[in-house]
């Protein structure tokens, strides 16, 4: 089955949204040089919550082939939340897809499958899809014990979801000692976790739920290493940090092709 490739930058805690407005224009330039138009690849900027709003207003003002991403989200509707951004905020803002579990939220904020879970089923319930991340640390790694800790993330991350709410997320294995790091991991090591994600979620769902369900490898993807890491057969996108702050490497990165 033919699943749409799917490009992501998550721009984490960079750029205020003046340098947003000027990153996704020129994003957009490089890309429309090309004549990318969306049709094949999914194109998603992630910028703080702060420039959501200038980003939404240029990209639907302009008609930019770019879609809107959010990096986090609360797991309450509303209410005495101090600090928190719900999942029917996101959505009136144009966010079509939410970050949730990342390493980075996991580490410094004690965020666990239970919460990333409770997060997902939010985003799903809001009609947005959710990045669900996933990956080890290089001790697991070292201790030969990646894949099925990734699995036990998953699972945990996909409680109580239904075939149709799976089919429609995006799950992004990130091995945690490739973020940042400039130490990517083999289009081998990506493709081992990937692939096994997809069984997984077949033998938890079914055939067409697998088939359909998009896996991105993050860590350390650049212009020049991105073809490779796609070549892989369970590799359906990229989440890409440092890379997508500047536009014309993160656009050859979406023009893979
Ligand atoms: O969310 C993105 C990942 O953490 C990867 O970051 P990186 O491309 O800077 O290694």
């Amino acid at each position: 089955m033919a699943r749409k490739p799917i490009m992501a930058g998550n721009w984490k805690m960079n750029l205020n949204h003046v340098e947003a407005t000027g990153l996704v224009q020129k994003l957009a330039w490089t890309l429309a040089d090309k004549e990318y138009d969306g049709s094949s690849v999914d194109c998603v900027v992630i910028p703080p919550f702060t420039d959501l709003r200038t980003v939404q207003t240029l990209i639907e003002g302009d008609r930019f082939p770019i879609q809107l991403g959010a990096q986090n989200v609360s797991e309450h509707d509303s209410g005495a939340y101090t600090g928190e951004v719900s999942a029917g905020m996101l959505a009136k803002l144009g966010v079509r897809y939410v970050v949730v579990g990342h390493s980075e939220r996991r580490q410094y904020h004690n965020e666990t499958d239970v919460l990333v879970n409770a997060k997902a089923a939010k985003i799903l319930a809001a009609g947005m899809a959710p990045i669900i991340c996933c990956g080890e640390g290089l001790e697991i790694r070292q201790e030969g014990r990646h894949v099925e800790y990734t699995l036990e993330q998953i699972r945990g991350c996909l409680k109580g979801l239904d075939p149709e709410q799976v089919a429609s997320l995006v799950i992004a294995y990130e091995p945690v000692w490739a973020i940042g790091t400039g130490e990517v991991a083999t289009p081998g090591d990506a493709q081992e976790v990937c692939g096994a994600i997809r069984q997984e979620v077949a033998r938890l769902y079914d055939q067409a739920t697998a088939d359909a369900v998009r896996i991105q490898y993050g860590g350390s993807v650049k212009a020049f290493n991105v073809a490779e890491i796609m070549a892989q057969p369970d590799v359906d996108g990229a989440l890409v940090g440092g890379a997508s702050l500047k536009a014309e490497e993160f656009a050859a990165i979406v023009l893979f092709a």
